[in-house]
């Protein structure tokens, strides 16, 4: 069996409000919304990438704080784990340098107006009941009207929605 490859992805929190970023490549993820990270480099700590990718990406200063519990399912072999990140004094505001093409500080009011790539949705609710400590289910995704009258299924109302890419 193959390894799995961890992509560490950084809920970086801000006033209380959480960053997310929209992405601009690949042309499949384009415009879906995500936590800024990516993936561990052979012999790299998790919190080592994860410092390094957020300036890479967002030229800031970052320092990570604890791990958000659960491990996300990506694509084969990649999976998602999430720490909470701040940014240190002096630091920067974060930039879409690279793989992002906006940025957006979110409320915990506002988490679920951006369109997060599905398999980050499970994760964003974790953080959210790390961060917030609530209970903050998506909402259920419009449901088009179709010739025949019977609505499709809803992608979201299954956990299997979820787990690719
Ligand atoms: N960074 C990040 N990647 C995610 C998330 N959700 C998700 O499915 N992915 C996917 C997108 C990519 O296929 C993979 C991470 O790739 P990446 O492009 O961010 O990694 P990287 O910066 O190390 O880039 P590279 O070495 O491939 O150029 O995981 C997420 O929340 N954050």
């Amino acid at each position: 069996m193959t390894e799995p490859i961890v992509v560490v992805g950084a809920a970086v929190l801000r006033d209380g409000r959480l960053l997310a970023a929209r992405r601009s490549a690949p042309v499949e993820l384009a415009g879906r919304w995500e936590l800024p990270g990516g993936k561990v480099e052979p012999g790299e700590s998790p919190e080592r990438a994860l410092v390094r990718e957020l300036r890479e990406e967002l030229g800031v200063a970052a320092e990570v704080d604890r791990r958000v519990p659960g491990e996300y399912v990506l694509r084969a072999p990649y999976v998602l784990r999430v720490w909470t990140v701040g940014l240190l004094p002096g630091s920067p505001a974060p930039r879409a340098l690279q793989d992002h093409d906006e940025l957006r500080w979110l409320t915990v009011d506002e988490l679920w107006d951006v369109d997060w790539l599905d398999q980050d949705v499970p994760a964003v609710a974790e953080v959210a009941r790390v961060v917030w400590e609530v209970f903050s289910p998506p909402p259920p995704l419009p449901v088009p009207v179709t010739d025949s009258g019977a609505p499709p299924p809803n992608p979201r109302s299954s956990d299997a929605g979820r787990a690719g890419m």
